[in-house]
Order: C-alpha cells, then sequence, then structure tokens
C-alpha cells in the first residue's frame, strides 16, 4: 500500500510511478491489479470523476469471460474468508459497514444457504455494494436476484463491482 498519508489529490495520482500507482489502486476492483495496470497508461487524469470513468470504461471493454473472472475474485459476503480474518482490508471495512460481522444465528445460516444456492446456480459469487446497503436488503437482495438469468446477473454483478470500485477510488482521492 502507499508509503504516504491518504487521500491524496488528483495531480499526486498524476505524478506517482507506475509502481505506486498498481499499488495504491490494485485493490479499487477487488485483487485484480490487471485493471490498474491498464488505467495508469491513460494518465494524467483532470480530475478524480475521470479517474473513477477509466476504471469504470475499463470494466465495461474487458470481454464476458473477463467479467466473470472479476466476479470471482470477489469473497462471498459473511462467508468464510470473513470469519477466518482473510478479507482484503477493503472488502473487511465494507462488510462491517454493512452489519455483517453481526449476523444474528438465523441469518447468518440464510445467508449461508442463499450464498451457496446462488452460487450453485451462476458459478460466481452474490456481489452487490455493501456499504450502500444493510443486512436486510442484501438478503433480500439474495434471494430476488437469484432468479435472473446468467446474463442478467453478470450484468448487474458488475454494475455493483462498478459502485464499490468508485467509493474505494474516492477513499483514496480528494475529491
Ligand atoms: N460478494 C460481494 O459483494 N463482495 C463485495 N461487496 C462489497 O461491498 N465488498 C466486497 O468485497
Amino acid at each position: 500500500m502507499a508509503s504516504f498519508p491518504l487521500p491524496i489529490s488528483i495531480s499526486e495520482v498524476n505524478s506517482l510511478s507506475d509502481e505506486q500507482f498498481e499499488s495504491v489502486f490494485g485493490n479499487v476492483i477487488e485483487l485484480c491489479t490487471d485493471a490498474a495496470a491498464e488505467v495508469k497508461k491513460k494518465r494524467p487524469f483532470q480530475d478524480v470523476t475521470a479517474l473513477c470513468d477509466a476504471f469504470q470504461s475499463y470494466l465495461e471493454d474487458i470481454s464476458l469471460a473477463d467479467k466473470v473472472v472479476i466476479l470471482k475474485l470477489h469473497p462471498d459476503l459473511a462467508g468464510r474468508l470473513a470469519a477466518r480474518g482473510e478479507l482484503t482490508p477493503e472488502s473487511a471495512g465494507e462488510q462491517r459497514a454493512a452489519g455483517l460481522d453481526g449476523l444474528t444465528a438465523e441469518q447468518k445460516r440464510v445467508m449461508d444457504e442463499s450464498n451457496q444456492r446462488y452460487k450453485l446456480k451462476f458459478g460466481f459469487p452474490f456481489i452487490i455494494c455493501a456499504r450502500e446497503n444493510k443486512v436486510q436488503s442484501i438478503i433480500e437482495g439474495l434471494q430476488r436476484r437469484y432468479n435472473n438469468s446468467q446474463e442478467q446477473e453478470i450484468i448487474t454483478g458488475i454494475y455493483e463491482v462498478k459502485k464499490i470500485c468508485k467509493l474505494r477510488i474516492l477513499d483514496i482521492v480528494k475529491h
């Protein structure tokens, strides 16, 4: 991670070395360092919106197969990695913000079963921007979206990844 205090200004973003840029933005899309490696080539950015747009374009322009790879990089919400304390700091903070670290036994059972069922149907985890939700809306979304088609869920999953990405960038860059 960065060896300087965050947040940083857009001009500081533009002055980072390639290596620093990849380190600072390497997890704005969960575990997807390729995105930062591509986006760094688009510098300079005029403002934080332009930087966010570049990551969003990356997510739009990749193939369907690569979109699925990105969805698969995400941890389950309130899943095994969370229980083991092995989430990335970003994901841990987001899951905490939604209240997922304080589930009742019944909520945990429903989450586990619904996550499992969803993953079995689609082949990738259920993804939602946790910071924009609370436990109840996450459980509802998980159950409602199970009825969607594969194609719809790839689109919706990537849409949620874009929201997660934007909030992570706004934690890093002054705006
Ligand atoms: N599965 C899933 O949605 N995970 C992600 N959501 C979020 O807000 N942070 C994550 O890691």
